[in-house]
């Protein structure tokens, strides 16, 4: 395993904090078939120190989600037969995006991700169009968030005003294919594409892999666009393994609740992330480790990294 120092520490601690001072944060996804995924990222964030999470989740899914760890919530939002988000909810308010939009916890969050496992049906566009123009949120846009971005060409549209544009996209290079078109194999290519995506909405994004970059605006306030450019120095091929990223898209929303900018959140949480990979693999060998593995080495990853 690698030696190498964290990008920043992790945030300390004081005597008399509560769970309210170390975020609510709520993760939309889920579908009949994945909902292991936004478990995953739930759990994630209850791990890396979320006071509070909440599962957005198909209701049909609920009892699976809930399942999983009694530490998080869960809010079941009406479902089409097949176990996506339904598009209308057949009471008042009507469409799915409102009966998000004027949910208390939703509204009280202080960082959403969003994507893991949700499928790409029409109440899926509805509630991704909804939250991408929620400019004083902090968001996570991850997996079938980021396909429904790209598929519907939300991007296209004028940039948000840049100051309050607090946004992480965390696209694998098949996801960065499809927002952008340049090919997974031409790693140098997509690089430059996220560049111009960072330069123009002012989003960070996080470019998947081995290893992961990290790409942001310098200010994020300022018209020009700029972008500066991180490369992760942690984790290892064990982490090619389904479910993986969700735990990241967790951590990510987790880090962003407890109040650290997008910059940091996002170099910590991938640092993090992939030494908590390399912990768990060291523990139970490359092949064998499982996405279970890895968000159980998340704390031991924390510790090393600790204020
Ligand atoms: N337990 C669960 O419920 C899980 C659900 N998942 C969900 O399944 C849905 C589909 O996501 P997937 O990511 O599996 O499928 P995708 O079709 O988005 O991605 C797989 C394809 O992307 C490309 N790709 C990915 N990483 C690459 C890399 N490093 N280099 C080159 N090409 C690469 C490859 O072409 C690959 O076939 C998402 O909603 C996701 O959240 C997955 O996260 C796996 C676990
Ligand atoms: N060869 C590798 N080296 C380092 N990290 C990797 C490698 N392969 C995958 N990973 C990491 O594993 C995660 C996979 O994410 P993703 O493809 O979204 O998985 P899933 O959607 O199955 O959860 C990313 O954080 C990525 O950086
Ligand atoms: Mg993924």
């Amino acid at each position: 395993m690698k030696s190498t120092q964290a990008p920043l520490p992790f945030p300390g601690r004081q005597s008399d904090s509560h769970k309210g001072d170390f975020g609510r944060v709520v993760l939309i996804g889920g579908s009949r078939g994945m909902a292991g995924s936004i478990s995953l990222s739930s759990m994630a964030a209850l791990h890396t120190g979320s006071g509070l999470v909440t599962a957005v989740v198909p209701d049909r899914c609920l009892e699976t989600v809930a399942g999983f760890h009694p530490g998080i919530m869960t809010l079941p939002l009406p479902a089409t037969p097949a176990g996506e988000f339904a598009q209308t909810t057949g009471g008042v308010p009507d469409m799915i995006e409102s009966v998000v939009a004027s949910n208390a916890t939703v509204a009280k969050a202080d960082a959403i991700g969003c994507g893991p496992g949700m499928g790409t049906g029409a109440g899926s566009v509805r509630i991704v169009r909804w939250l991408l123009e929620q400019t004083d949120r902090c968001r996570v846009f991850d997996a079938d968030a980021i396909n429904i971005i790209a598929q519907h060409r939300f991007l296209d549209r004028p940039p948000l005003p840049r100051r309050q544009a607090s946004v992480v996209l965390t696209p694998h290079p098949g996801e960065l294919a499809r927002l952008t078109g340049v090919s997974p194999s031409d790693r140098p290519g997509q690089i430059e594409a996220a560049e111009t995506l960072v330069r123009r909405h002012a989003f960070t994004i996080v470019l998947k892999g081995g290893p992961t970059e990290v790409l942001g605006p310098v200010d994020p306030s300022e018209e020009a666009g700029t972008c500066q450019r991180h490369t992760n120095t942690t984790g290892n091929p064990g982490m090619a393994t389904a479910g993986s990223g969700d735990v990241l898209t967790g951590m990510m929303t987790s880090l962003l609740g407890q109040g650290l900018g997008p910059w940091d959140a996002a170099r910590l949480a991938v640092y993090v992330h992939g030494l908590a990979g390399d912990l768990a693999a060291k523990a139970h060998s490359q092949p064998a480790m499982t996405c279970v593995e890895l968000l159980g080495r998340i704390g031991d990853a924390i510790a090393t990294t600790e204020d």
